[in-house]
């Protein structure tokens, strides 16, 4: 019996928070060095690869989910870093021509700094993978992810990860239990270079020295290791947190608002703006949903570590649970 090749192929990835990210100087390549705590999240980015007709990649963006999130400023055309995956797989398995349709079914807020787009190129890799049978290994997939963004071999690989070099030389983090967090979307995006360029400034101006980040801390990774939410809370932190609040100052209240409302801990997340809000368990986060909505936030309670890139169940709704 031969088996057919699938017609379309539907994947899900998760977004991501960072528990905790040092940032060590600016590197002659552009890049600086971290030490990130990587905690995928359950709110999840579809991307479903049809096979096309005639040869070229098309993207298209169906915007919306629990945050919902407008597809303003993502381009549709080869910049969209899901027709950037699927044409490095191409390249990389020889394929001339490739043919195929991309959907994007956004639920992460765009330059949230929730690593949505590097979701988005997770999902296309594995499912273009799938899609044109070329049997790509998960270690050469995260290989061919590190050359399109640092966040997406943590998005294919998903869970906790302690992300090391630009954030991309991942060792896992085996976490006890789920944590459960509170994220607050913002208006507007943050963009990730621009944020690293504060953080620079903001260093060069104060003159404070920076060192290489060589090891994530111990103390967030036992925390996490053991799911002590209430540790935790007392040991997140973000390097980049204080270069997103100098670009986007309103995010400060939301901050102080959210503790004031019964969070353990709250943090920008990666290059932000998004909120992350950690609660004591998955009640105390729907009540911290419930009141931050209340007052007019975009609040989503979610838990994490979640799965990292995999097959989207085609029975389940396109949701972030
Ligand atoms: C803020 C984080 O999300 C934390 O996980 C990441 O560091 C950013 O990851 P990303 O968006 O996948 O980053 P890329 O798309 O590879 O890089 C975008 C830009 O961010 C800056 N960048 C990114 C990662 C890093 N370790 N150092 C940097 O300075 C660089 O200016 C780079 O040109
Ligand atoms: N599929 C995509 N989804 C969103 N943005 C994309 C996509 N492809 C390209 N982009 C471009 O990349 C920019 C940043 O995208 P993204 O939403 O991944 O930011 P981010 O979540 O802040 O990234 P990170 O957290 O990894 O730093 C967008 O403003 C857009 O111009």
């Amino acid at each position: 019996m031969t088996t057919s090749a699938p017609q379309a192929v539907r994947v899900r990835a998760p977004g991501k928070i960072n528990v905790s990210l040092k940032v060590g100087p600016l590197r002659a390549d552009g890049y600086h060095a971290v030490a990130s705590v990587y905690l995928a999240v359950s709110l999840f980015e579809e991307v479903t690869a049809s096979a096309a007709a005639q040869p070229g990649i098309t993207v298209r963006v169906d915007a919306g989910g629990p945050l919902r999130i407008p597809a303003d400023g993502i381009p549709l055309g080869p910049d969209n870093l899901v027709a950037r995956a699927a044409a490095a797989l191409a390249g990389h398995a020889g394929i001339q021509d490739p043919a195929v349709d991309l959907v994007i079914t956004k639920h992460v807020p765009v330059a949230g700094g929730m690593g949505g787009g590097s979701a988005d190129a997770a999902a296309a890799l594995l499912a273009c993978n799938e899609l044109w049978g070329t049997g790509l290994s998960a270690a050469d997939l995260a290989l061919l992810g590190a050359g399109l963004g640092a966040d997406v071999p943590f998005a294919l690989a998903g869970g906790a990860a302690v992300g090391l070099g630009v954030g991309d030389e991942l060792t896992p983090v085996a976490a006890a239990a789920p944590l459960h967090w509170v994220l607050v979307a913002a208006d507007t995006g943050l963009s990730t270079p621009a944020v690293y360029r504060r953080l620079d400034a903001l260093r060069t101006s104060s003159g404070a020295g920076t060192e290489e980040p060589e090891t994530a801390d111990p103390a967030v990774l036992a925390a996490l290791t053991a799911g002590n939410a209430a540790a935790l809370a007392g040991v997140i932190h973000n390097d980049l947190q204080p270069a997103a609040l100098s670009l986007a100052p309103a995010l400060d209240n939301v901050l102080q608002r959210g503790k004031e409302l019964g969070a353990l801990a709250g943090i920008v997340s990666g290059s932000g703006p998004t909120l992350a809000f950690l609660a004591a368990d998955a009640d105390a986060a729907a009540r911290l949903q419930d009141a931050l909505r209340a007052e007019g936030h975009n609040a989503l309670a979610v838990y994490g570590p979640a799965a990292g890139a995999e097959p989207a169940d085609p029975a389940a709704p396109a949701d972030h649970t």
